[in-house]
Parts: structure tokens; C-alpha cells; sequence
């Protein structure tokens, strides 16, 4: 008996038609995909293709099971694929796995339409984004999920009936911090952390930007910092420049550790007014000799917030009794313990980061070109970023992290949970069920929460925001031989001739031309009129995108049209026009108008603990769908479902069961 034989008797032969016979697109053969792909094979999905870009790595199988070691650098979706058959080996399932990136341009918006549902299992915010314009442009319903270590979410999306994607714009991945934390005041271990990261790292072996550093301060004097310590930050900023000039001499690190965590912090202790305000903690320089000898006594630790109102010290800040001398806790000292989770001893500290200064000077030394940058898994900067790290959370009291620890939160690494993508794989294909059974009433987003009482809550679809500047645009297929369509005939034929035949008699209308941020034409530039839109570059899968303003009759000011795109496809096989379009104009709607609010004044933060400093934006969407409901969500929620309602697609979890 196949193994879908209870699905079948569970959903029904219609619905369970479609799920035999649905083209199914799964994006992303990860944490999430491999998950998922099981899932569809068992229910009895049968028509499926997924695609991934990357290989398999070792650090891929701990949750990612359809991987073996011997898979390691072999494609994940072709091995996926593989592994995923064998659940389900006799019923026929054809699963087509794709080696690439979603985002190339053969996956234009007809390859979109072949799909009757399409599930993103990603790790980054742009390939979402992509996915969803395509969705919307094809009008394909797409399941967006994503986690969090422990959070998850999953979300359907249908053209016209809920929101997109991209309808509430996405809370920035990065966290800041003001700058004055970071650089005089910090109370946190994070602090310190991104301090050494993306400040300290980057005076001494990252690029110097003399004219930004001056800029950044110069505004924080502006916006009311205090200015005492705005221009002892300045002389800071010279003084590093010779420090970064020597770091490759023998007592190179010496000094700069001397400047760092002594002088610095002497001059800091001498501003007064620094230190009057409530809450701050007066740090100590640290003495290198001292360290090195035994004969420091580690600065107390500062105490917890509540505990620094009720026991402050003699000196008036708050502080914990004192450890003797400059060895790690006693509770830590454990040879057995691994390397990477034992915390280290000041003397340890300091030698650290004599050694990795060292290591990385030489590099800078070897390749005077090379402009260094941290990366959590490049041993060199994530021992310096430790070793100085923890160092300045000794001298402002502050508790000190292992390596483990301090990579973990450099690198901004939230540790994918096996169990929380199986979770969310599940309720993807619920998800799926019921778009397939038509149930658009019973459409819910589903967030996994840390909440005890209420780990699993379902809410009604929110409708789309009116603002949205992709799921409120206009979307035409555009089959064309673009070595045949000049910019001239598209702006002359398409747009004036077909596209504003759906406009005829309302008013008068002028078009701007655009394929990304490019523009091709406006009524000012027909200078690109004579070029094809092969030699502009504008070939399958791009978009052009035509915004209107439309002097309505009788009205003296043009007002904008929501934009029309043009997604560029291949020609029919044997089309002999240039250019194929719908048989009908599509009517195109007035965009709302915003209004402006006075822009709110911004807070002045910055150096941001962000992975995307250093991996190339890589890092920066990662993870990203699994936070809290947002708060625009709840404005525009049509209905509100519980999770703890009669609805049992979505009771809570017990875990007693
Ligand atoms: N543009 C894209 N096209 C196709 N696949 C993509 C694209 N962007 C990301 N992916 C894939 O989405 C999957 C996301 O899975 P997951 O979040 O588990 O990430 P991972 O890279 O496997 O894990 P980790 O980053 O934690 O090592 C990855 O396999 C990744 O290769
Ligand atoms: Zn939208």
C-alpha cells in the first residue's frame, strides 16, 4: 500500500488529486527544504521541483538529514532529491531537481507560472523578495516560512487576497548602538564585543577612513553628544593612526595595548561629567606589567542593574567583591573543558592578543594591499576580536565570554534548531492543503513562539497594503525577440500605442521607462530610441517598468499611476512578431498618495553588529521571518484566530503527547 494511501482518505479524492497533481516549486534544499521535501514526498506531493545553489556542507548534516558525509560538496537539491524518493519509493513522484539560483534569469515570470504553488524554504531576504515579485507577477500562491533558533513562522501569500512579502517593510537586521556606548561607556559584554569588531579591528587592520571617522563625530557633536568627549575621541582617532603604522614592530601589540586599554582609558577617567550620570561605571586602566606578572587584581565586576541601587561601593559605583589576581574563575578552570567554552584568564587575554596581532600584522605586512576584515570563521580576527573584547570587559567590570561565546555573537549566529524548521515543514504543508482545497477563509499564518503557555499561534491573512510597491503594481508577461524591439518601438508601440489604450479619454499621460534603476526613456529623452533591448541589455527575466502621470480631465496636476512592469520572457517557439503582448490593456489604478509626515529625527546610532559588514550582505536577511508579529500586522488583520480557538489545524502543542 503506497505510503499517501491515508492522505488519500484523510483529504479525498479531489482534493487529494490536486495534491498528486499540482506543480509544486520548494526553494531552498536547507534546514528548512529538506524538511519539507521529506514531508511532500510522504504526503503524496508528486509533482515537485526544487532548486538550491549551493553544495553540501559538514556542517549542513546535524539537522539537514537528507545528507550523508559522502554527500559533502555534492549539490544539495540533486542529493535531496535523491534521499527524499526513498520515502516514498513506489508511487510515481517526480521530483526535478535544479542545480542555481533562483534569481537567474531563465526562472523568468513563465517559469513561475508553470507552478501552482510555490514554498520558499531560504535563509535570505533578497531571494524572498525576488520570489514574491515573481509570484505576484505570475500570480503563483507562495508559502513563506523562515526560523529563528527557536521562533518559526509560515505564511501564505496569494495575489489580490492577502498581503506579499514585501507589503511591511522588514525591521533592519542589524542591531545598533550609540556610539558613545561603544566607545567610552559600554555596560554590556555585546558591547564590547562589537567595539572590537567592527572598531578597534578596523582602526588596525581594516580600511582607515580618516574623512568618515571625522564625519561621524562631527555629527555626533551636532546632535548634542557631549563635546568634551567627542574631541577627546577625535585624538583618539590620531593616536590610532600611529599605533596602525607600528603594529608590525616587535612591541608593536605592547603599545598598543598600552594605548588602548591604559592611556585611553585614563583620558576617558578624567572627564568628570562622564562619569556623573546615573548607571555609569567608572572602568580601570589596565596595566600590562601587572597582568603579566600576577599582580593585577581583576577590576570588580560590575553588578546587575537592581543590586548597583542598593550595594554601591565606597568609590559610589556599584561593584562586586574583587577577583584576587588575574587567573580565571576557579569554577573555569577545567583542562578538560573544550578550548572554545573555557573562559580565559587576563594574563591569557593579553597574550592573545599579542599573538594574534601579531599574526595579523604579518598578513598586512605580506599583502600591503590586503585590507583586512572580521570574519567569524577566520581564527586571526576572531582571536583578536576575543582577546580585546573580554580585555575592555575587564577593565569596565563587565563579565567575560568564551570564544564559543564571543563568536556566536560577533558573528550575529543564532544556532538552527532541527526540530523548529520539522515544525514549520509541517505546517508548510498544511499550509499547502488548504490553498490546494480552495479553504482561502481558512488561510493562516502560523508564528512559533518561546511563549510556554502559547507556543503556536495562527492568525487570518492580512489584506494588502495599498503602498506596496510590489504586489499593488501591474504585472504584463512580455514575450519578445529583444534583438528585434528597439527602446523606441517599445515606447512608441507597447506603452503610447497598446498600454495607454486602457487609458483612452480619461486624461492626458506621460510615461517615464525604467529597467531597474536605468532609465531607458521619458518624454524629455529619446536619446536610447535607435538601441535594441538586447544591446541595452534588457533580456529574459529583467522587468521594464513604465510609471504614468495622468492629467485627469479638467484637473490642472498629473497625478501617478501605480507602475506597470514588463516582465521580459522568451518568445513563442514560433512567433513571428517581435513582441507578443495580452489580448486585453489592463486598467491601471491611480497610486494612493502618502502623506508626508515631518521625518523623524533620527537616533544617532551606529557601528552595527551586523554579519553583513563582512560577508558581503550575505548574512544580513538570514533568518529573518521569524520575528514577532509586526506591528502594522495587527492594524490590518482582517480576523483574528487564536491559537487556543476551536480551530484544530492549529491547536497548541503538547509536549506531554
Ligand atoms: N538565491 C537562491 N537560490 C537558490 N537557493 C538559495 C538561494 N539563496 C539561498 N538558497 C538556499 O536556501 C537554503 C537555506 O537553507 P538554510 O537556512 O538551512 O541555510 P544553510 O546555508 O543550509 O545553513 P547555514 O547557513 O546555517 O549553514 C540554502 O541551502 C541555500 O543554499
Ligand atoms: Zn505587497
Amino acid at each position: 500500500m503506497p505510503r499517501e494511501s491515508h492522505t488519500q482518505a484523510l483529504l479525498g479524492p479531489e482534493v487529494f488529486k490536486k495534491v498528486r497533481e499540482t506543480p509544486i516549486l520548494v526553494v531552498g534544499a536547507g534546514g528548512i527544504g529538506c524538511e519539507l521535501l521529506k514531508n511532500l514526498v510522504l504526503v503524496g506531493f508528486a509533482n515537485i521541483e526544487i532548486i538550491d545553489l549551493d553544495t553540501i556542507d559538514l556542517s549542513n548534516l546535524n539537522r539537514q538529514f537528507l545528507f550523508r558525509k559522502p554527500d559533502i560538496k555534492k549539490s544539495k537539491s540533486l542529493v535531496a532529491s535523491a534521499s527524499a524518493r526513498h520515502f516514498n519509493p513506489d508511487s510515481g513522484i517526480k521530483i526535478h531537481a535544479r542545480h542555481g539560483n533562483v534569481k537567474d534569469s531563465a526562472n523568468d515570470v513563465e517559469w513561475i507560472k508553470g507552478f501552482g504553488l510555490v514554498m520558499n524554504a531560504l535563509d535570505n531576504r533578497e531571494a524572498r523578495s525576488h520570489v514574491n515579485r515573481l509570484c505576484q507577477a505570475g500570480g503563483v500562491p507562495l508559502i513563506e516560512s523562515g526560523t529563528a533558533g527557536y521562533l518559526g513562522q509560515v505564511t501564505p501569500f496569494v495575489k489580490d487576497k492577502t498581503e506579499c512579502f514585501d507589503c511591511e517593510p522588514k525591521p533592519v537586521a542589524q542591531k545598533t548602538y550609540p556610539v558613545c556606548t561603544l566607545r567610552a561607556t559600554p555596560s554590556e559584554p555585546i558591547h564590547c564585543i562589537v567595539w572590537a569588531k567592527s572598531y578597534l579591528f578596523g582602526k588596525l587592520f581594516g580600511e582607515d577612513d580618516e574623512a568618515g571617522d571625522e564625519q561621524e563625530l562631527n555629527q555626533a557633536k551636532g546632535e548634542a553628544e557631549n563635546a568634551d568627549e567627542i574631541d577627546n575621541l577625535k585624538k583618539e582617532a590620531a593616536a590610532f593612526r600611529e599605533v596602525r603604522a607600528n603594529i608590525g614592530d616587535d612591541d608593536g601589540p605592547r603599545k598598543m595595548f598600552d594605548k588602548v586599554f591604559k592611556d585611553d582609558i585614563n583620558r576617558l577617567l578624567a572627564m568628570d561629567d562622564l562619569w556623573n550620570k546615573e548607571g555609569r561605571v567608572k572602568p580601570t586602566a589596565l596595566d600590562y606589567e601587572g597582568i603579566m606578572s600576577g599582580s593585577f587584581p581583576t577590576p570588580p565586576l560590575r553588578a546587575a542593574p537592581a543590586a548597583a541601587a542598593s550595594a554601591p561601593s565606597a568609590n559610589g559605583s556599584a561593584a562586586t567583591e574583587p577577583k584576587s589576581n588575574g587567573a580565571a574563575p576557579a569554577a573555569n578552570v577545567n583542562s578538560a573543558q573544550l578550548r572554545d567554552q573555557r573562559e580565559l584568564s587576563l594574563k591569557e587575554n593579553v597574550e592573545l592578543l599579542i599573538d594574534s596581532s601579531r599574526r595579523l600584522s604579518a598578513r598586512t605586512i605580506s599583502h600591503p594591499d590586503t585590507i583586512l576584515s572580521f570574519d567569524k570563521d577566520d581564527e586571526d580576527t576572531l582571536d583578536f576580536v576575543l582577546a580585546t573584547s573580554n580585555l575592555r570587559s575587564a577593565a569596565y567590570g563587565i563579565p567575560q565570554k568564551t570564544r564559543f561565546q564571543v563568536k556566536e555573537m560577533a558573528g550575529n549566529i543564532i544556532p538552527a534548531i532541527a526540530t523548529t524548521n520539522a515544525i514549520v515543514a509541517g505546517f508548510i504543508v498544511m499550509s499547502a492543503i488548504r490553498l490546494l482545497s480552495g479553504q482561502d477563509e481558512g488561510m493562516r499564518k502560523v508564528y512559533l513562539k518561546t511563549e510556554p503557555v502559547r507556543p503556536i499561534a495562527g492568525y487570518g491573512p492580512n489584506t494588502p497594503n495599498k503602498f506596496c510597491g510590489v504586489c499593488r503594481d501591474v504585472y504584463i508577461p512580455f514575450k519578445a525577440d529583444v534583438a528585434r524591439v528597439t527602446v523606441g518601438t517599445f515606447v512608441e508601440d507597447v506603452v503610447k500605442g497598446w498600454l495607454e489604450e486602457g487609458l483612452e479619454g480619461k486624461g492626458q499621460v506621460e510615461w517615464t521607462v525604467n529597467e531597474g534603476s536605468r532609465m531607458l526613456a521619458d518624454p524629455d529623452m529619446e536619446d536610447l530610441y535607435e538601441k535594441t533591448l538586447e544591446v541595452m541589455d534588457v533580456g529574459r527575466g529583467k522587468m521594464i517598468t513604465v510609471s504614468g502621470e495622468i492629467k485627469l480631465g479638467g484637473e490642472e496636476e498629473y497625478k501617478p499611476l501605480r507602475p506597470v512592469h514588463f516582465c521580459v520572457c522568451n518568445p513563442s517557439p514560433n512567433a513571428e512578431a517581435p513582441y507578443e503582448l495580452p489580448s486585453t490593456t489592463p486598467s491601471i489604478p491611480l497610486a494612493p498618495v502618502k502623506k508626508v509626515d515631518k521625518a523623524p529625527k533620527a537616533d544617532f546610532e551606529m557601528l552595527d553588529n551586523s554579519a553583513a559588514a563582512t560577508d558581503g550582505g550575505k548574512a544580513a536577511g538570514k533568518k529573518r521571518a521569524a520575528e514577532d508579529e509586526p506591528e502594522g500586522d495587527a492594524k490590518r488583520r482582517k480576523v483574528q484566530v487564536l491559537a487556543d480557538d476551536d480551530d484544530d489545524d492549529f491547536e497548541i502543542l503538547d509536549p506531554k503527547k
